[in-house]
């Protein structure tokens, strides 16, 4: 069996080896030939599987995709040649969440903000905005929830319009999957008149695909009237509008979801599926793969303030570097790809077991997923 897949997908060779034969490609320029005599694609978000990309393959037994998202997948295409398909829902969801989540924090530094005083209005409530909606909760920050497919479907939580979100909240975070058809389409879901709308101190964040805020009328509002932004994501991957990055406050190249417990998963995901289309047993486990993190554990005098937790979660995920790099290689050929595939896989706060020395209540910080309070 031949298995062609990205590069770029952590423990690969360690799950797939006894499957048959690896074959890692460049995801961003796989060829119709080299996938052309595959029985197994693995593809991450960067590569379009389509009619195009398959069409001198006739053998393909499946299709796994290492991400949540699945804009580039044409599963219908798929689905029509009876391949079967797989994605990997919810796999990097916290990674989303905790990179938000310190993305509020250096945000409420830079500007001197309490995040208590704060609304965060989430669009998009499912695996990452929950992720999100989670870490804030914790921490005791309001949110404002808007998903018009879940409040359909019976969902109990409380949901708002978008707009307003808009006129109500103190930031917005997207957390929606890019699509383009029917009511609830979301390219450009944040379109021009919607962005002339916010208020200049309203904080916006993009984490789920750079087609769901218009980036060329985000520029405009950003020359004339500024506002805080996090990108993590862009129109035009892999290369964003330029003279976009420095009038964001953070720019990071699509890694929000790059923790090493979150790709990891992923491809793990995929072996599970793989395993039960083949009917072979799953007899590896993700816990025996992950190292332990280079820091273990951190002793605590006492409940971290706000400034203290951004300390905290900056030993763990230091944001502020993936920023400061992205400004330098963002035009450089080839460097947005460049930076993820070296990406170092910064480890999930669960990484990182928490001592509480003096018997102070430290809920909130498992409820934000640090390993735990050992007394
Ligand atoms: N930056 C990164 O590294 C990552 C980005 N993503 C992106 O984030 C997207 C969302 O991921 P998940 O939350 O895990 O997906 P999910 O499928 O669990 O949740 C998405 C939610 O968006 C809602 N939704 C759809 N259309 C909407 C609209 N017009 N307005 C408001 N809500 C709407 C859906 O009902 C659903 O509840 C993915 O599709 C992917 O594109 C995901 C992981 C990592
Ligand atoms: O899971 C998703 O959806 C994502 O956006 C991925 O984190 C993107 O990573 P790559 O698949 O582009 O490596």
């Amino acid at each position: 069996m031949k298995l062609v897949v990205d590069e770029n997908m952590p423990y690969v060779r360690e799950l797939f080896a006894d499957f048959g034969e690896i074959v890692a490609v460049n995801g961003r320029h796989l060829s119709a030939e080299q996938v052309s005599d595959a029985d197994v694609l693995l593809v991450r978000s960067v590569t379009q599987v389509n009619s195009a990309l398959l069409a001198q393959n006739s053998q393909l037994k499946f299709v796994g995709s290492a991400t949540i998202g699945t804009d580039h997948i044409d599963q219908d295409y798929l689905a029509s040649r009876n391949i079967p398909f797989s994605s990997a829902p919810g796999c990097n969801a916290t990674s989303v969440g905790e990179y938000v989540f310190n993305a509020l924090l250096e945000l409420a530094e830079k500007y001197g903000a309490d995040l208590h005083d704060k609304t965060v209005g989430i669009v998009g409530a499912g695996n990452t905005g929950s992720a999100v909606a989670r870490c804030l909760s914790a921490w005791g920050v309001n949110v404002m929830l808007c998903d018009p497919p879940l409040q359909r479907s019976g969902d109990d939580r409380e949901f708002f319009p978008l707009d307003t979100l808009i006129a109500q909240a103190d930031v917005l975070t997207f957390h929606v999957p890019l699509t383009h058809d029917g009511a609830d389409a979301t390219f450009h879901l944040l379109d021009a008149a919607k962005i002339a709308r916010l208020k200049s101190n309203m904080w916006l964040i993009n984490a789920c695909r750079g087609e769901v805020i218009d980036n060329h009328a985000l520029l405009a509002r950003q020359q004339t009237q500024p506002m805080p932004v996090v990108l993590d994501v862009w129109e035009g991957e892999p290369q964003p509008l330029a003279a976009l990055v420095p009038l964001v406050d953070i720019a990071t190249p699509h890694i929000a979801g790059y923790s090493l417990e979150g790709k990891a998963l992923g491809t793990f995901m995929l072996y599970q599926r793989l395993c039960e289309l083949l009917g072979r047993s799953i007899d590896k486990s993700l816990a025996d793969l992950l190292p332990k993190a280079w820091f273990q554990q951190v002793n605590l005098r006492q409940t971290p303030d706000q400034a203290g937790l951004l300390r905290l979660c900056r030993f763990v995920y230091d944001l502020r570097d993936d920023d400061r790099q992205f400004r330098k290689i963002h035009q450089i050929p080839d460097g947005f790809d460049n930076m993820r595939k070296n990406h170092r896989h910064r480890r999930e706060f669960s990484a990182l077991a928490l001592v509480n020395a003096d018997g102070s209540e430290v809920d909130c910080l498992t409820k934000l997923g640090f390993a735990g309070v050992v007394r």
